[in-house]
């Protein structure tokens, strides 16, 4: 009788214990980062998930800049903004590759409260027919471009934190930046760069009130996919399906929120949030709930994350079982 009730004391008492001590260590602490009438600076901005972004964040009140490329985008960007919110974006011209021009676009955007370093390149491809050149431009444009925009915009965003409050560099990784997918290795390897990015400069810009996101999008129904899936490796497909797929303006919405509570991992969907869990590894964590939650399913997710593996290698034996056959 007594072993039972101690058994039921403490099936309720653990779980509390646990709780209180991770409520005491996560690290770094919760933080609300304000919008309304603060610069939000996107890359990519001019399509898909970065133009869903501008739009939001203007509508939410922000000041809004974006970058890209193509000057007609922008300014199409900029008119369909104007057209829904009435609100005017300031637009800027610069490939991300290009230092001097990435950082003559941020002096002339003035400080910035919040970088959405957004813009990416997607080709998937078997790395044995992808050229190299196009490694090196996926690196190029993914990884690099980001070290450039962050690396420009950072000493002004520290120089203005005592005077603007709080602020944010959010990174726009992608599911494959979690784990690696049939005809990604590029465009994974950039994706997961990103990750050891962002966890290292949040450790080197909190004592500044800088605080990191790093966003995780499955597919998104966006120009860019619309032109990776033209040609697609079919087992890309098949596996990327894992994960359902979502609009641009779902995942702005994440997103935003996301960064404006400081999380440190912003998973997008269901499947998302159960990547998150099995990827939680050493990175920072706010929620001493979600802290909880990563603590007691990490053994019964790395189970589900093998069944996972165990159905993509078999649809990868298929597809070679019926390529011989043909
Ligand atoms: N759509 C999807 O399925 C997913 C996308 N993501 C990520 O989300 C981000 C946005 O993707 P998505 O909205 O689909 O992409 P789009 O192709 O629709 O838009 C990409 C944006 O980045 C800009 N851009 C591209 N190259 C450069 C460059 N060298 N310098 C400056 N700007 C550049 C483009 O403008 P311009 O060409 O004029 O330069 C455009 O504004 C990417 O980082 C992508 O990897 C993550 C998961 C899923
Ligand atoms: C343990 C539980 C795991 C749960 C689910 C795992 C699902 C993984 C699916 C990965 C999909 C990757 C999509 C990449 C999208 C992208 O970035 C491109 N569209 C751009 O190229």
């Amino acid at each position: 009788m007594a072993d039972s009730n101690l058994f039921y004391i403490s099936l309720v008492l653990l779980p509390l214990i646990l709780l209180f001590l991770l409520f005491l260590i996560t690290r770094p602490r919760p933080i609300q980062i304000p919008i309304k009438k603060r610069h939000i600076f996107i890359t990519g901005g001019s399509s898909g998930i970065g133009l869903a972004l501008a739009h939001r964040a203007a509508s939410e009140g922000a000041r809004v800049s974006i970058l890209s490329r193509s000057i007609d985008k922008l300014e199409e960007a900029k008119n369909a903004i104007r057209q829904s919110t009435g609100i005017d974006v300031a637009i800027f011209a610069a490939d991300v590759r290009d230092f001097e021009a990435v950082q003559r676009a941020v002096d002339e955007a003035g400080p910035i409260d919040f970088l959405v370093v957004n813009q990416g390149i997607f080709v998937a491809q078997e790395l044995e027919e992808q050229k190299l050149e196009e490694v090196r431009f996926i690196i190029d444009v993914n990884l690099m471009g980001s070290f450039n925009m962050i690396k420009a915009a950072l000493p002004g965003m520290k120089r203005s934190r005592k005077d603007r409050g709080p602020g944010s560099i959010a990174l726009m990784s992608s599911q494959a930046g979690q784990v690696g997918i049939y005809g990604y290795t590029a465009y994974s390897a950039s994706k997961f760069g990103l990750r050891g990015l962002a966890e290292a400069l949040q450790q080197e810009v909190i004592g500044d009130n800088i605080h990191v996101s790093l966003v995780f999008p499955p597919d998104t129904e966006t120009p860019g996919l619309t032109e990776e899936n033209k040609r697609k490796p079919q087992l890309t497909s098949i596996i990327a399906a894992s994960s359902g797929a979502m609009k641009a303006d779902e995942v702005a919405k994440k997103a935003l929120d996301g960064i404006k509570s400081g999380s440190f991992t912003i998973p997008c969907n269901s499947e998302g949030i159960l990547l998150a869990i099995a990827t939680a590894g050493l990175s920072p964590q706010r929620s001493y709930l979600m802290a909880f939650v990563e603590v007691v399913a990490a053994g019964i997710l790395r189970i589900a994350a093998l069944c996972f593996q165990w159905n993509w290698y078999g649809s990868i034996e298929k597809w070679h079982v019926q390529k011989n056959r043909t």
